[in-house]
């Protein structure tokens, strides 16, 4: 049983995508703003591709879930909702000149990097959030298709999570940023297709900056893989989102 804010939690992040089914039966492929096909499964929800330590993990979060402390957060492959379009308006509007170069045609095909590959492939993972330490834990298990150094992850695959862990922790916190700057020490090389825990932590808020942190750990914690800080940027400070909220507080869909 969810705790009533993680449900909360799900509903939101489903009321997000209008009409979006339950969290374990996704539905046929249907896309709200375009002809594009993007399925709407829910990628952060156990897969046949996850490891059984994969699986392990996940369950383990979704215990502390239950009592509202943890919430799990739903990952689709595209925002394309009403409101995601206000985000996107409000973006390109931030961006007024970059934006002229956007091809719009290929943007009906975006998707979020870390969910374009087949599954089991690239980046499987699943993010759980704790408000009351603004920390997020992402469970994750690279495919062999993020390989750098033979048998290794490539650095960018790293880096890549790391700026999507330490990027859901400042939206949750903050609202619409940007990575302004990410500083990474790879310690160790993670070998191919291991899971790894990115922990990552909220650690300052200064006027429109957000300071998150976090490290890259074996999932028994013996092994320091990676840490790293980063600095995101509060793109709206005037016009709010209320993106935390939406998160955490909306009631979800009837
Ligand atoms: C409604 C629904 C929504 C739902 C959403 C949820 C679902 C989300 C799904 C999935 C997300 C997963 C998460 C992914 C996350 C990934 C994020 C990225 O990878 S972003 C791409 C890479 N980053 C860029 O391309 C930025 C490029 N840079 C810029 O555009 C600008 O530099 C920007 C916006 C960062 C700042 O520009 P300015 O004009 O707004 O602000 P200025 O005045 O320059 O800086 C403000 C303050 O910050 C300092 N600052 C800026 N950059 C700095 C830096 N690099 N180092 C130190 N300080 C810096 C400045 O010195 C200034 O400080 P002083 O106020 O004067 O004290």
């Amino acid at each position: 049983m969810l705790g009533r804010c993680a449900a909360r939690a799900l509903g939101a992040l489903r009321g997000l995508r209008e009409g979006a089914p339950p969290a374990r039966s996704p539905g046929p492929s249907r896309r709200l703003l375009s002809s594009e096909k993007v399925s709407e499964k829910d990628h952060s929800l156990p897969k046949p591709c996850w490891s059984k330590d994969m699986r392990l993990l996940f369950d383990q979060f979704m215990k502390k879930c239950e009592d509202g402390s943890w919430i799990h957060l739903p990952s689709y492959e595209d925002i394309a909702t009403q409101r995601s379009q206000d985000f996107s308006t409000f973006i390109h509007a931030y961006f007024p000149t970059a934006s002229e170069q956007i091809n719009k045609e290929k943007l009906s095909q975006g998707r979020i990097f870390t969910r374009s590959f087949e599954d089991g492939l690239g980046f499987e993972y699943v993010m759980f959030y704790n408000d009351a330490e603004k920390r997020i834990v992402c469970v994750f298990q690279g495919g062999p298709h993020l390989q750098g150094m033979p048998g290794f992850f490539h650095g960018g695959a790293i880096a890549t999570m790391i700026d999507a862990t330490v990027g859901m922790n400042a939206i949750v916190s903050g609202g619409i940023v940007m990575t302004a700057n990410l500083n990474i020490n790879f310690k160790r090389p993670i070998p191919l297709c291991s899971i790894v825990l990115i922990n990552s932590q909220l650690d300052k808020i200064e006027g429109r900056k957000l300071l998150v942190s976090c490290n890259v750990q074996s999932v028994d914690e013996k092994i320091l893989y990676t840490e790293a800080t980063s600095l995101f940027i509060k793109l709206n400070p005037e016009k709010e989102f209320h993106i935390k909220e939406l998160v955490l507080n909306s009631a979800p869909p009837a």
